[in-house]
């Protein structure tokens, strides 16, 4: 390979400041130490977290900094001891490691994993605890570990998924965050059963992607609970079955809701990031056993409260990072789902823009009408 064991200088867009519109540079990506994997990414896409992290509200935010982590690409070179992933492989980078030796992987308890996350949370390497961006020698951190906003990224060999050559990679880079996200919430950490009743506040990707997961679960009913009502419409394609905006009430949400189900529902889930809405999916589960999951990221500083009576009598308060599932064993997975035409993926996304188009992307992101934005990052 030309570029093998080369600094790869390509384009990348840099978030120098939190809030100030990204920049296009030509950013130098040195070649993959030991354990690395240096990926060509072909598509990737924005999920509201990165916009979250570049809003400044972020504590684990660092800048100047390259975000994304919803992409996928093809392995350029990889370093030293690296066996597992081979230059031309197709691969998903995945913001949540797997290593499947640590304390976390081993445990069978959790889909977290702790071999890089003291590096990926301060965007640098485990190698060295350096960056391997820069901006004519400056250096740019990493991002989640993942940093797809550019031609060519770094990653650790436990951050990166191999899979299916065949699938369309503008396509299948939703599976590197959102959709997964959704699904998984549903499947692996609230574990719904047929004949449920599920209320999912926000009906963004992550949202829907629940509906999606509550319908294949078989739930009886999906409540959609967003403030903007141009969602309902859409939302119906995912599976939800009744539609509830906040604003059309006086009582809060969470009366109205427990009015509407005999009680509560069986199963909540928070997918906005927003800590009076948590409260409020908590509070609308059924006594005795209704479970709430936060799915949803909120700023730095937010917390969550409740009455603990609501806990006390029965009600159950999780969360889920990446819908629990292990990513390098089950993001294959869910590509081979996907081709199968098992789970959705086409359908959540709105719009197709280009690497040099990212701030069109963000604003898009905002207004609502977008779902899920893919860049090619190669024109
Ligand atoms: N835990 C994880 O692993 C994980 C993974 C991906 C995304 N996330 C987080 O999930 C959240 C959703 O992501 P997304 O990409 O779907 O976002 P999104 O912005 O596309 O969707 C959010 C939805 O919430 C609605 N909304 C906003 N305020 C509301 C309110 N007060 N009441 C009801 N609806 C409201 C919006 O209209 C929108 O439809 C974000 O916080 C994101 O950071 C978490
Ligand atoms: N740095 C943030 C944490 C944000 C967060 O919770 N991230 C989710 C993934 S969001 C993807 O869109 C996650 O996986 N968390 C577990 C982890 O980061 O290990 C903050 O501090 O607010
Ligand atoms: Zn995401
Ligand atoms: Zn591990």
């Amino acid at each position: 390979m030309a570029t093998h064991g080369q600094v790869i200088t390509c384009k990348a867009a840099v978030a120098w400041e939190p809030n100030k519109p990204l920049v296009i540079e030509d950013v130098q990506v040195a070649p993959p130490q030991a354990g690395e994997v240096r990926v060509k990414i072909l598509f990737t896409a924005l999920c509201h977290t990165d916009a979250y992290t570049w809003s400044g509200k972020d504590p684990e935010g660092l800048f100047p900094c390259i975000l994304g982590h919803e992409a996928a690409g093809i392995v350029e070179s990889v370093g030293e001891g690296v066996t597992e992933v081979q230059p031309g492989d197709h691969v998903i980078p995945c913001y949540q490691a797997e290593c499947k030796e640590c304390k976390f992987c081993k445990s069978g308890k959790t889909n977290l994993c702790g071999k890089v996350r003291s590096a990926t949370g301060v965007g640098v390497m485990m190698n060295d605890r350096k960056s391997r961006f820069s901006v004519n020698g400056k250096p740019i951190y990493h991002f989640m570990g993942t940093s797809t906003f550019s031609q060519y990224t770094v990653v650790h060999d436990v951050s990166v998924a191999k899979i299916d050559p065949t699938a369309p990679l503008n396509k299948v880079c939703l599976l590197g965050c959102g959709v997964p996200t959704g699904l998984g919430a549903v499947w692996n950490t609230a574990k719904v059963e047929a004949g449920s009743i599920v209320a999912i506040f926000g009906l963004g990707t992550v949202g829907l992607a629940v509906a999606e997961g509550a319908k294949a679960a078989g739930a009886l009913r999906i409540i959609g609970i967003d403030i903007d009502p141009k969602k309902f419409d859409t939302a119906k394609n995912f599976g939800v079955t009744e539609f509830v905006n906040p604003k059309d009430h006086e009582k809060p949400i969470q009366q109205v809701l427990v009015d509407l189900t005999d009680g509560g529902v069986d199963y909540s889930f928070e997918c906005i990031g927003n800590v009076s809405v948590m409260r409020a999916a908590l509070e609308c589960c059924h006594k005795g056993w209704g479970t709430s999951v936060i799915v949803g990221v909120a700023a730095s500083g937010q917390e969550i409260s409740t009455r603990p009576f609501q806990l006390v009598t029965g009600r159950v308060w999780k969360g889920t990072a990446f819908g629990g599932f292990k990513s390098r064993s089950q993001v294959p997975w869910l590509v081979e789902k996907y081709l199968k035409k098992e789970i959705k993926v086409d359908e959540y996304i709105t719009h197709n823009l280009t690497l040099a188009e990212i701030n069109r992307a963000f604003d898009l992101i905002h207004e609502g009408g977008c779902l899920r934005c893919v860049l090619d990052c190669q024109v």
